[in-house]
This record gives C-alpha cells, sequence and structure tokens, in this order.
C-alpha cells in the first residue's frame, strides 16, 4: 500500500500492520537512546519514545490558549491550530489523519465525526464540559478524553457575582440607554444585594466557590444538588428545587448538561420562583426553554435574566446571534434587563492559561505514557515511570473489552517476558491494562505487538519503549 503523501510512512505501516488506529502502536519504530549527559544520575525517568514524536499530528480548535500549544510543540508533535471550530464536514476531512485533538465547548466530537478518526487515540477539552464529546463511543474505540475539571471555576463564580449586582441595579440597561444619549436617572426597582437570598442550582466546584463569594457579600446561600454535600460557610442544603424556588431572590444554574438537566427550567419552575426574582444561567444552554423565560420576563415574575450560554451557539466570532440560530433571539434581545455573553464564563486569561497548562501535560502522558488519569470516560492506569537503568523494558498498553478471560490470555503472552509491573481496571464496557515488561529484545517486540492485536477483545494495543 502506497502511504497518502501527507503521512509519514511508519504511521501507514501502523495502519496497515496492525489495523490498528493507533500510530504509537507501531512496532517498527526506532529506539532512541537517552541523551548521555543523563547516563551518570543514579536514577532517572526513562521518556518513552516508540514513535517519532514529530509524527503526532495535533489539531487544536477553539483557539486553545498559548501555553497549551507550547507544551504540545515543545514535544516535537507537528500542531495545527485553528481559532474556531469547524463545521461537521471540514471536522471530518481534518480528524481522518490526526492523533491528537484539543477543542473547547463548541466542536462537537459525535459517533459520525468519531468514526473518521482512524488514528486519534486522545482527546482534549480545554474546558470543563465534555458534553460535546460522545464519551461512550470514544472510549469503545480506545479514545481517551481530558478535560480541566476546576481551572475556570473561580472565573464563572466571579462573573455571576458581577451579574447579581448588574440585574440588581439594572446595569445594562442604564449604560445601553447612555450609549444612546439618554439619561434615566431611576432607582425604582433597583436593590442592594445584602441580605438578599442567592439560590445555587448544582452546588459542585463552581456553585460552591460562588457560595462564598456571595457570602462575603452579606448575601444569604441555599443550594440544591441532587447529591448531599457539604456547606460552605453558613450555606444551606435544602431537599427540592421547588423549595430553593420559592425562597430564592437570585437564581444561578450550575449544573452540568445531561438528560436530567435538559430544559430543567421550563413555565412550571418560572411560576415557583418568587414575584421579581432573578435567573442567571451560565451552565448550559440546554438547561433552561428560552421561550418560558422570555414569557415570565414579559409577566414582571422573572425580574432581570444573565444568560452566557445558549442551546445553538456560533462556532465563532461575528454577527451570528439571529433568529436564525435560534427562533427566540428577536424576543430576548427586546427585553429590559437582560444581560447576554456570549460564553465567556471562563474566558478569563488566568484560567485559559491554566486550562492549557493541564490539558496539553495530560495529552503529552498519555501520548507518550500511557496514563490515563484524570480520563473522564475510561479507567484511570498509571505506573510508576521506566527509568533509564531498565534497557531492556517495554511498557505494553492493552485497552480491551471487559469480557472474562482477557488477562489470562494476555498474562500468557506476557509471560514469555517478566512482568515487573501491571495495572488493570475497568469502567463499563472499557478495561485498560497497562504492564511493564523486562527482557525483552528489539526484535521480539513486533511479536509481542503482533499477538496482542490477534485476541479478539482488543480495542487497542500500545506498546512503548
Ligand atoms: N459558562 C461557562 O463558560 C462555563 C460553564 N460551565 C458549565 O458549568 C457546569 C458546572 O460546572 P462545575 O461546577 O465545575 O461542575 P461540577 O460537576 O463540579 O458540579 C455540578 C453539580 O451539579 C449537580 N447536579 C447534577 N445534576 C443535577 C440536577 N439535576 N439538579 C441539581 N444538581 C445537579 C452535581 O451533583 C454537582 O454537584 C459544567 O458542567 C459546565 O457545563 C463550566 C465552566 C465554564
Ligand atoms: O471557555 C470555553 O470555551 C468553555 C467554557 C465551558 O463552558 C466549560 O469549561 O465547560
Amino acid at each position: 500500500m502506497t502511504p497518502p503523501k501527507d503521512i509519514p510512512y511508519r504511521v501507514d505501516m501502523a495502519r496497515s500492520v496492525s489495523n490498528s488506529l493507533s500510530l504509537s502502536t507501531s512496532p517498527t519504530s526506532h529506539f532512541h537512546s537517552p541523551p548521555s549527559s543523563f547516563k551518570d544520575r543514579p536514577q532517572y525517568n526513562k521518556q518513552l519514545k516508540p514513535f517519532q514524536r514529530e509524527s503526532i499530528k495535533v489539531l487544536l480548535l477553539e483557539n486553545v490558549n498559548q501555553t497549551g500549544r507550547d507544551i504540545l510543540e515543545q514535544q516535537g508533535y507537528q500542531v495545527e491550530f485553528l481559532k474556531s471550530s469547524l463545521p461537521e464536514d471540514q471536522l471530518i476531512q481534518k480528524i481522518r489523519d490526526v492523533h491528537v485533538i484539543g477543542i473547547r465547548s463548541k466542536t462537537k466530537l459525535t459517533e459520525n465525526v468519531l468514526k473518521h478518526a482512524r488514528n486519534l487515540i486522545v482527546i482534549g477539552c480545554f474546558c470543563i464540559g465534555t458534553n460535546q464529546v460522545d464519551l461512550q463511543y470514544a472510549a469503545r474505540n480506545g479514545i481517551a478524553v481530558f478535560n480541566s475539571p476546576f481551572s475556570n471555576s473561580r472565573s464563572v463564580a466571579e462573573l455571576v457575582i458581577a451579574e447579581v449586582i448588574a440585574l440588581a441595579r439594572q446595569l445594562g440597561d442604564r449604560s445601553m440607554e447612555l450609549h444612546n444619549g439618554v439619561w434615566n436617572k431611576v432607582s425604582n426597582g433597583c436593590w442592594e444585594i445584602r441580605g438578599k437570598t442567592l439560590g445555587i442550582v448544582g452546588y459542585g466546584h463552581i456553585g460552591s466557590q460562588l457560595s462564598v463569594l456571595a457570602e462575603s457579600m452579606g448575601m444569604s446561600v441555599i443550594y440544591y444538588d441532587v447529591v448531599n454535600l457539604m456547606s460552605m460557610g453558613t450555606a444551606r442544603q435544602v431537599s427540592s428545587l421547588e423549595e430553593l424556588l420559592g425562597a430564592a431572590d437570585f437564581v444561578s444554574l450550575h449544573v452540568p448538561e445531561l438528560p436530567e438537566t435538559k430544559n430543567l427550567f421550563t413555565s412550571k419552575q418560572f411560576e415557583q420562583m418568587k414575584n421579581g426574582s432573578y435567573l442567571i444561567n451560565n451552565s448550559r444552554g440546554s438547561v433552561v426553554e428560552i421561550a418560558a423565560l422570555v414569557d415570565a420576563m414579559r409577566t414582571g415574575k422573572v425580574a432581570g435574566a444573565a444568560l452566557d450560554v445558549y442551546p445553538n451557539e456560533p462556532g465563532g466570532n461575528g454577527p451570528y446571534f439571529s433568529n436564525e440560530l435560534n427562533s427566540w433571539t428577536a424576543d430576548l434581545t427586546k427585553l429590559k434587563n437582560v444581560i447576554l455573553t456570549p460564553h465567556i464564563g471562563g474566558s478569563t486569561e488566568e484560567a485559559q492559561s491554566a486550562i492549557g497548562i493541564e490539558v496539553a501535560n495530560a495529552l503529552v502522558r498519555f501520548v507518550n505514557e500511557g496514563a490515563t488519569l484524570g480520563a473522564v470516560n475510561m479507567p484511570e492506569v498509571n505506573l510508576r515511570s521506566l527509568t533509564l537503568d531498565e534497557p531492556n523494558h517495554v511498557r505494553v498498553i492493552f485497552i480491551h473489552k471487559n469480557v472474562p478471560g482477557v488477562l489470562r490470555r494476555v498474562n500468557s503472552i506476557l509471560g514469555n517476558h517478566n512482568v515487573d509491573k501491571q495495572m488493570t481496571d475497568s469502567r463499563g464496557e472499557v478495561a485498560y491494562l497497562m504492564a511493564d515488561i523486562s527482557d525483552v529484545d528489539q526484535g521480539e517486540i513486533k511479536d509481542l505487538y503482533q499477538s496482542l492485536e490477534e485476541d479478539s477483545s482488543r480495542i487497542r494495543v500500545r506498546v512503548l519503549y
């Protein structure tokens, strides 16, 4: 088979020899000796180099922070960077040959897209949410997914505090009026937030951080969560959403996108809110039925709203926030005291820089060492690093279907060598085995790889050395 022009020969070999999706499985790769300056150290980690790093192709979408790009480029990987997300047809073209993809919240990695990703081994979500990725499909195909679980939590919580005050004082309207030359000095319907009650729905990383900030500004905090959680400060957990809605002056949503949170807020919930209360949604657009919110605001039941997220969001910056995108847009934008922001809850220099570092490092650990610590769709497996004084050691990674009898078969293959350490774990249908074995000659690696490839449970084999 002649390799396509832009794919290095060994990538194509990996595919044709093993029928594997993974470049790094290639048993034909060269061993790279460690730099001689390291050799005098008594104990040092061996950099596993089963492939030429410059063959690893990385596609970064949605303006991933420079910190992340630097880490990946320093590895020698080929990094392609785009500022926006891509429509599905272009994404399918691009994803065909990459081994690593980095996205934020806009890029939808559905089964339909992922089935074209024949070389992909890992996805980095440079954000908290992972609802944009088909996590099950990815796991079933040996593709690990990483995110940054709390690097932007503080940024979101601070934005909510700003929104609580801005809504209470109708700041958006006053500012817009003055931009249009209208002086409108009023106090009617404007409030201090001191002594008011904030109701937080979803008391996880963001909700609990917000709780602390709100209390420090003199608010009382109540929260509703499906899990029983420890309260921060003097906040109080309530037993139902209805109870929260009946007591809160401000309601702020911090739940993930799940089937159970879809349209969590419809006309019923708006009816249960206090008259003249406020709604803030920085979670996901699917959580609130916007047409119902528009109705609740027209009647005055809800006195103001701040929205950062929408059911449909544009892939990049530009004049796209229109009825074409979401049918209720014109109704919403005509309302008074509505603050609309373009999904910027986590968009601060601090958060983006920290996310870039955290996710890029997780990607490098996975590509180079096979470690899945922090993966959101796979068992978390890691072994201490191999060291440079272990020259004939090989790390075997065997991602397989979680069915009986696999370990017996795999260990009979590995058993021809000395298994120094091994860890295996499962998550749902998928299991992940990592083993460091010694006394392996370079010439035996290909056979080892081939034997594992032939096991009926195999999802993906990688041999790192
Ligand atoms: N606007 C933005 O830029 C950002 C938005 N987000 C969104 O915020 C969400 C929350 O983030 P974190 O606080 O980090 O998540 P988290 O996972 O730490 O907390 C979520 C909480 O919601 C609770 N929960 C789940 N289902 C619930 C339900 N039906 N009713 C009540 N509580 C429920 C969970 O038990 C958990 O305590 C993310 O999933 C993401 O979608 C996150 C970061 C930035
Ligand atoms: O900053 C982004 O692109 C997405 C933020 C977000 O929604 C998240 O972290 O889940």
